[in-house]
């Protein structure tokens, strides 16, 4: 089985900021996968996500997606997509325009699979972002992202806002892309039992560390009374039920 993802000793801190934000993350993902990134609010999880996209350079350590440097090789780029909720789409023109810009760009990009998923997401092609409700912003971006058909595509919150019609049949296409492509997907939530299902593998990040990675079923059964990974987030982060 070859690796998706390879992240090594992976440290970061912000240009400006003087506190590392991630510290020595080792994390590995292999090919044909589904994995779930969870943890609680600045755990750390977009600036690793942001990283392994190649958007940017960690301070040390090494990202590999595919074996190739996703920051300074052109090849690992485009083997990599990263969308999350918010503004990640050109604001000022069209979405189906913008899909053949896309299709020049990316190898895989299927402009046919755009407007079906546009079309199951109910969001019209001939809109521009800029005119998009955030719900809809946040579809447009899951179409565009399963449409680049990438080895390895990655989902930052992106449900957020999306509607509860909407969020469904957006984790079907999730399923339907993956069974259909092979692909792997990295699905980063706070909404751990909407995805739980979904995913075989998960990675459980606290205070900018890895605190826990490997088979879902194993690290839920690893913590006694565990129901869900839900359980598995309380403990690595001391939290109480309340
Ligand atoms: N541009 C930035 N400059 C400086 N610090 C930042 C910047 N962006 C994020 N941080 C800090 O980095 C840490 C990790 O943030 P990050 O967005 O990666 O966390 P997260 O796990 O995705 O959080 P959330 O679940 O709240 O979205 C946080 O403490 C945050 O304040």
């Amino acid at each position: 089985m070859s690796t998706a993802l390879s992240v090594s000793h992976v440290s970061y801190r912000y240009p400006l900021s003087r506190r590392e934000v991630l510290t020595d993350v080792d994390v590995s993902i292999e090919a044909g996968m589904v994995a779930g990134l969870f943890g609680r609010n600045g755990a750390g999880k977009t600036t690793l996500l942001y990283l392994s996209a190649g958007l940017a350079r960690p301070r040390s350590g090494t990202v590999r997606v595919h074996g190739r440097n996703p920051f300074s090789d052109a090849t690992g780029l485009k083997s990599v997509v990263l969308m999350s909720s918010g503004s990640c789409l050109n604001r000022s023109t069209r979405l189906d325009k913008l899909g053949l810009y896309w299709a020049r760009q990316r190898p895989n990009f299927d402009t046919d699979r755009l407007a079906e998923l546009l079309d199951r997401f109910e969001v019209r092609a001939d809109r521009k972002e800029n005119m998009l409700s955030r719900g809809e912003r946040s579809s447009a971006n899951a179409a565009f992202a399963f449409a680049c058909r990438a080895p390895l595509t990655i989902l930052d919150e992106i449900h957020l806002g999306m509607d509860p019609v909407i969020r469904r049949r957006y984790y079907d296409t999730l399923l339907e892309e993956f069974i259909a492509t092979g692909g792997t997907y990295i699905i980063s939530s706070h909404q751990i039992e909407d995805v739980e299902h979904l995913i075989s593998h998960a990675v459980v990040m606290d205070r900018g560390r890895v605190v826990r990675v490997g088979d879902a079923d194993a690290l839920r059964a690893a913590l006694p009374g565990a129901r869900s990974l839900t359980d598995v987030l309380m403990d690595v982060s001391g939290a109480e039920a309340s």
